[in-house]
């Protein structure tokens, strides 16, 4: 049989080589770039999901990107509060943090959700290391302020990345590692707090020069007029992010406010993916339509 008719009676296999020779000028695109992507709670619902997203990630690392991961956990710490009886409230989609809920808080994205990621992607090679941004320095926080119909709202220990040390995640990346980062950090003298997760996302995509910004979350991308499902955005630039900001509500706010300061700050690009579809960080990076909203600098046509 000539390998023109085996290809004739599998068609599959064609688009299976098409799907690979789509990545190619992708992988060229990329090789040795730093990619940061923001794995939202929201996003790790379901355990095959979870072990796709390890499988993508791991496969960045062995075609030659750097990615760094960084987590949330919002659902998993709100169902902790709840277990321990503890009350919550979001204002301006941040966790109001009292000391006891920041206990707990610290407990579930270190030593839980953090740890759970770090198996999963190493159960495809030793690459993963956990951190937060306590260790090595990585992260200084200063208290968050938030203003809400012009008065001031205590959020309590919430914080804002005052400042990225990057040293010792770069040691991890120049050793072949994959970072994957829990975003409690402690102020100068030492107080711990809840960093949002896409605050810190941006910032240290920022400060490792990424080239990338990715955030998985339980939505399409970022919608016009949420939830009506036509006004789905693909691409926007940063002045449009700027006038859609106070139309948006609960953890979109963070999320669009970190795109918007990762791009500010040199990112090529930062952009919201579904994380409800398998295999979605590779659909985004390596494939020609890439799937979700992406902010950019630039001006669209
Ligand atoms: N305009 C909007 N477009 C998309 N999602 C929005 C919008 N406004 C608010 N949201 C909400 O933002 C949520 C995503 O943020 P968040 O809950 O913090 O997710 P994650 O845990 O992934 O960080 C969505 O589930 C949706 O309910
Ligand atoms: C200050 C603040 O709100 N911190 C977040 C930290 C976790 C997070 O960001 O989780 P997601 O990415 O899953 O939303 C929280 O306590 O829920």
């Amino acid at each position: 049989m000539s390998p023109r008719t085996i290809t004739q009676r599998h068609p599959e296999l064609l688009a299976k080589a098409n799907t690979l020779i789509e990545a190619l000028p992708w992988l060229a695109e990329y090789a040795g770039e730093t990619v940061v992507i923001k794995y939202g709670g929201n996003a790790m619902t379901d355990d095959s999901l979870k072990r796709a997203f390890a499988e993508d990630v791991v496969f960045l690392r062995r075609v030659g990107l750097k990615p760094v991961v960084v987590h949330g956990g919002g659902p998993q710490i709100s169902s902790m509060l709840d277990k321990l009886q503890i009350a919550s409230e979001f204002r301006g989609g941040l966790r109001v943090t009292t000391p006891e809920a920041m206990d707990v808080v610290r407990m579930v994205l270190v030593g839980q959700v953090g740890r759970e990621l770090v198996n999963l992607i190493n159960q495809h090679g030793p690459f993963a290391v956990g951190m937060s941004g306590e260790d090595g320095g990585l992260f200084t926080a200063r208290k968050r302020g938030l203003v809400v119909d012009d008065e001031e709202v205590d959020l309590g220990l919430v914080g804002d990345v005052k400042s990225v040390d990057p040293s010792s995640l770069n040691d991890l990346i120049d050793a072949g590692r994959i970072p994957v980062v829990a975003t409690v950090a402690p102020d100068t003298s030492g107080q711990v707090h809840n960093v949002n997760g896409d605050t810190a996302a941006a910032a240290l995509a920022v400060a490792l020069k990424a080239r990338r910004l990715v955030m998985l979350t339980n939505v399409a991308g970022v919608y016009a007029n949420y939830p009506d499902e036509d006004s789905i955005i693909t691409q926007i630039n940063t002045t449009e992010v700027r006038e859609l900001l106070p139309s948006l509500d609960s953890g979109m706010i963070p999320k669009m406010e970190a795109c918007l300061s990762a791009v500010e700050g040199g990112v090529a690009s930062a952009t919201v993916i579904d994380g409800r579809v398998p295999h979605c960080l590779l659909l985004e990076i390596f494939t020609d339509e890439g799937v979700g909203t992406m902010v950019t600098n630039e001006e669209f046509a």
